[in-house]
């Protein structure tokens, strides 16, 4: 006679519904105490004081990883309405007021509660480089006007000062590489031109650099375990503001009243102040003298004249180290892939010449022809654009080309090696975000430690544990198995 085994049933399914409970515990404790801390995120403000105007942006970042791999990215930017803050010297109170509105909608794009915990920079470049060689006074009193608009805000005010060359160089080159996520792979980096109105600077890593030649364009960085040697040098007065400044007063001395400018559309005519014109210590010393007070500036739309014009504005004469780029400042050999932002974005896009697998000759082909064009027929064609931007982009294009053929000697073929960018990932290219990663010490000098294990990654590895318990409990109970269809119990 069969007789059932007295740990069959009851023994088995109390086993499995233990180990299902055991697993289901595990799990959801496994869920609930490891899950992520709901997502919360710190700011940073930066405001860009350049010479032309001002513009603020707003970072943020994830709270808990903000010492070593938490991506840093743009969430806002706010262009302040009209000039640069240097530009108001003799009124130093309108500086500060024009960063209202800006300041205003950064409370609102901010999260409340954590107004008093975000810092809060202005940096301002060039255009107060000049202010400060000029009459260091009424630069002191711009900054003052500038600090109690800002420190009327809510945010941690960390300060307005005056960034060296050196500085605005590096930091481009800092935050280019930062968003490529070149540094934290050790990958080759790229190279950061960067055109403002006042000054203009190039920075790359090249293999044939150590710092020693010139010490003063040299940068040392260490960023998450590799060292970094950078060449970087801000060029003060060849903004394209500035260059344009210099170009024309160069075209004055050779008889004043009348200029007739070949980087200026045919049929474009303007009359100009002398006293507006050579009120810039870049030009100041050329200004001639018993000159009258207006002149007339005519275009006459010639590239080629206008490329002779802008050379003239570089000095090749004398060169004391192995390699110059212009004006007697040393460059050592190009090297790598080369971003170029800020206005040689503005101007190349405008021109729709972006694209750098163009021949650098056809490029030159297409500037030629748009500097030929009538100025009446210009304004038809781009009814939306400001006119002063509008009458210079003949300039500037033949400027930059200028400034990277002849200046930076990039040849036909590195050209092609350079992107024109504004943005990259989302965030804008320019010093500021690299600025604040520097001072908020968010780039690590060594590698961070390698990353804990993700949490879907923990959750997978508790219910495989908890199932492999499971099957090994039940293989245990084995013995007490009922042997009931091979071997009958016979008592
Ligand atoms: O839409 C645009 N088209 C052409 N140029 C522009 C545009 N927006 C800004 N710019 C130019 O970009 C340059 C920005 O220089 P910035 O004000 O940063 O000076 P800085 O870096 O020398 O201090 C200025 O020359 C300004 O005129
Ligand atoms: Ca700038």
């Amino acid at each position: 006679m069969k007789e059932k085994n007295p740990w069959h049933t009851p023994v088995t399914i109390i086993i499995t519904v233990i180990g299902v409970i055991a697993i289901v515990a595990l799990v959801t404790v496994a869920v609930l105490q490891n899950r992520p801390v709901p997502q919360k995120y710190k700011y940073g403000i930066v405001l860009d004081a350049g010479s032309s105007h001002t513009a603020l942006y707003i970072y943020q970042w994830r709270a808990e990883k903000d010492n070593n791999t938490g991506r840093v990215e743009q969430t806002h930017s706010c262009k302040v309405k009209g000039k640069g803050i240097s530009s108001y010297a003799s009124e130093p109170w309108r500086a500060g007021e024009s960063l209202t509105l800006c300041m205003q909608e950064a409370e609102k794009r901010v999260p409340h509660k954590r107004h008093h915990e975000t810092p809060l920079y202005l940096g301002a470049t060039a255009g107060m480089r000049l202010l400060n060689m000029e009459n260091s006074s009424a630069s002191d009193r711009v900054f003052q006007a500038v600090e109690r608009a800002l420190q009327k805000f809510p945010f941690s005010y960390q300060g307005a000062r005056i960034l060296s060359g050196q500085e605005e160089g590096a930091f481009g080159w800092v935050t280019v590489n930062y968003l490529d996520d070149r540094l934290t792979q050790g990958l080759e980096t790229t190279g950061a031109l960067d055109l403002g109105g006042a000054s203009t600077q190039i920075s790359f890593v090249s293999d044939n650099y150590d710092g020693s030649e010139s010490p003063s364009n040299s940068v040392t960085f260490r960023l998450y375990g590799n060292d970094y040697n950078l060449y970087t040098h801000s060029f003060l007065c060849y903004g394209k503001d500035q260059v344009l400044r210099m170009a024309l007063a160069q075209q004055t001395q050779s008889g004043p009243g009348a200029i007739l400018d070949p980087c200026f559309h045919p049929g474009y005519m303007e009359t100009k102040n002398y006293s507006v014109l050579y009120d810039s210590p870049c030009v100041s010393d050329r200004k001639p003298q018993g000159a009258p007070s207006i002149f007339n500036h005519t275009g006459n739309g010639n590239f080629r004249q206008c490329q002779e014009v802008v050379k003239r504005v570089f000095n090749f004469s004398s060169c004391k180290y192995s390699r110059c780029s212009f004006n007697g400042v040393f460059q050592p050999l190009l090297q790598g892939p080369f971003g170029a932002f800020s206005a040689y974005y503005f101007v190349m896009n405008f021109l729709n010449l972006t694209d750098t697998s163009i021949p650098l000759e056809s490029v030159m082909e297409k500037l030629t022809r748009y500097c030929a064009t009538p100025w009446e027929k210009i304004k038809l064609q781009h009814p939306n654009v400001k006119l002063n931007y509008l009458a210079e982009y003949c300039f500037s294009g033949t400027y930059i080309l200028t400034l990277l053929t002849e200046g930076y000697n990039f040849t036909s073929e590195s050209y092609s090696s350079i992107k024109f960018i504004k943005k990259i990932n989302g965030s804008d290219a320019g010093w500021t975000l690299g600025y604040m990663l520097n001072l908020t010490n968010m780039i690590p000098a060594e590698a961070p430690d390698s990353p804990p294990l993700p949490h879907a990654g923990y959750v997978s590895i508790v219910t495989i544990i908890a199932f492999l318990l499971f099957v090994l409990v039940i293989l245990s109970l084995r013995p007490l198995w009922p042997r009931c269809s091979k071997q009958p119990h016979i008592i």
